[in-house]
């Protein structure tokens, strides 16, 4: 499976930040119940996967990136990262652990603590991305070509290989699904974040 945008200029813009600006519990237990499920299907499909970023890509749109298996990335002008601290907000344990997963630990918490949006150049040399290309259709025929080396790899082998890999940060999430919903709830309802989004979501008005 290949995820990609079918936008000029954006692959993700994150969460929908106006679901987090006064909150209403009830949606926004629904809308972060979602999310938790979402990315569990997305981070354990059975079948690989791939995104090719053919635009911007911050936070959520960061993390659906690197759930998938291989990330082809359009450059030089888009930038991918979980930016949240920016928002002056905090990305949940789940997408620090994916991040880790990807870039390792030291690379993970630089980048998480300072909120740091990435080029293509710069997400390539910290092996956020996998391979940067120079438009969409040949990142589309990259991505594809990715795909194909499973035609040689048994479905099972993929599978189990993968679940291996993946359980610790997938486990975590099972485990603790409803802590992490609390904390969201709790958190969101905090007047410095609120003031925080309010803030951000003032910068981005044009
Ligand atoms: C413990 C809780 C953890 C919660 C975790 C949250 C994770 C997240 O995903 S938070 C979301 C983070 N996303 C961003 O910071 C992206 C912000 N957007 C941008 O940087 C830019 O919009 C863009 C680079 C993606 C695209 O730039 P472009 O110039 O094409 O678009 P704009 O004209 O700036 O935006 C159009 C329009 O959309 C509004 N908007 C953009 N992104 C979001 C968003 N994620 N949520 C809500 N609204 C968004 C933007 O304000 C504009 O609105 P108006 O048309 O009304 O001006």
């Amino acid at each position: 499976m290949i995820l990609t945008s079918g936008l000029q200029k954006v692959f993700c813009a994150g969460l929908d930040i106006t679901e987090f600006y006064n909150p209403n519990p009830d949606r926004l237990s629904k809308f972060w119940t979602t999310l938790q499920d979402t990315w569990l299907s997305l981070y354990t499909t059975s079948f690989p996967t791939v995104s090719v970023i053919n635009g911007h890509s911050p936070a959520g749109g960061c993390l659906f990136a690197m759930s998938c298996d291989y990330r082809v990335m359009v450059g030089p002008n888009y930038t991918i990262g979980l930016n949240e601290t920016k928002l002056g907000i905090v990305a949940p344990k789940w997408f620090q652990d994916t991040m880790v997963a990807v870039i390792g630990q030291r690379k993970a918490e630089v980048s998480l603590t300072t909120g740091k949006m990435y080029t293509t150049d710069e997400a390539l040399q910290i092996g956020l991305i996998d391979e940067s290309l120079p438009d969409a259709n040949s990142a589309l025929k990259k991505g594809t070509q990715f795909l194909n080396n499973f035609q040689k790899i048994s479905p099972w082998a993929y599978k189990m290989t993968k679940d291996i890999s993946r359980q610790p940060t997938v486990q975590w999430l099972i485990d603790n699904k409803q802590k992490d919903l609390d904390f969201v709830i709790k958190y969101m309802q905090s007047p410095t974040v609120q003031k925080n989004l309010e803030l951000y979501l003032q910068s981005l008005k044009k």
